[in-house]
């Protein structure tokens, strides 16, 4: 059987003057050698992207995280404040790809901005800066220029009951990264919490009754994939998912 496509949305990125569309590289990384797939980086087209084409090209999506920020009109939110980064391309091309998504059973990994945008496409909330929020510790990665400092596993999250992840790992608790400041203020009725933080924000979801694999995390499971245990989970689930889905299209 051949490998299943995955497709990566892309950021849009100024280099020198010009647009770029752009994923980072530990996403296609974890794409190939996590999930096993084939990456097909998706441009940011926003409503002039073929969304129907796309779904019969792929095998399952991984929305990545990005420094970006889901414009806060999206999800009914106040104004950001200035300097904040957005990247409305890239909303009005996942937003509405994520519906069509779940809607059609193609497998779907979203990863820290991914799992925001997921929310938001549901008809959830965020908050633009958790760690101001009064009991909600500061999620943001450390102010160091050492990567592999500001990777590094943060702060436990507990696995709920029922959940997948309690499933494939057989733990009450995990460790995970912490890299954002946007988070879940009100998650979206079709979601159910996976994991959640020891102040309460919710770190991974599942979407309740999808057609087929449909799962997120805030945290960076793609940093150092191969030699973490809970992203081995995460990805073997997703890669499964897509094959399954190969199978199918190719019979
Ligand atoms: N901007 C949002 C999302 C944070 C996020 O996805 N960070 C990724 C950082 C770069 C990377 O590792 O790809 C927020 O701040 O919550």
């Amino acid at each position: 059987m051949q490998r299943p496509i995955i497709g990566i949305p892309c950021d849009i990125k100024t280099v020198g003057k010009l647009p770029f569309h752009a994923v980072g590289e530990k996403y296609i990384k974890a794409a190939v050698g996590g999930a096993g797939g084939v990456a097909l980086l998706i441009p940011a087209l926003g409503d002039e992207s073929p969304i129907e084409d796309i779904l019969e090209i792929v095998d399952g999506i991984l929305l990545p995280g990005s420094l970006s920020n889901v414009e806060p009109h999206r999800y009914g939110g106040a104004a950001s404040r200035p300097g904040t980064l957005h990247d409305p391309a890239r909303d009005a091309t996942t937003l509405p790809l994520i519906m069509q998504l779940v809607e059609a059973g193609v497998p779907l990994l979203g990863i820290c901005r991914g799992f925001q945008e997921i929310n938001v496409a549901f008809g959830g909330e965020l908050f633009q800066h958790v760690q101001e929020e009064e009991g909600k510790r500061d999620h943001r990665e450390p102010e160091v220029d050492d990567v592999e400092a500001m990777y590094a596993p943060a702060h436990a999250v507990r696995l709920t009951e029922g959940s997948l992840m309690k499933r494939w790992l057989g733990q009450e608790e995990v460790m995970v990264n912490s890299l954002h400041q946007q988070g879940i203020k009100r998650l979206a009725g079709a979601l159910e919490a996976e994991a959640v933080a020891d102040d309460g924000l919710v770190e991974a979801y599942r979407v309740r009754d999808a057609k087929n694999f449909a799962f997120a995390v805030q945290w960076h499971p793609e940093w150092k994939y191969e030699s973490n245990p809970v992203s081995q989970a995460i990805f073997s689930a997703f890669g499964d998912a897509c094959r399954a889905r190969r199978a199918r299209r190719d019979r």
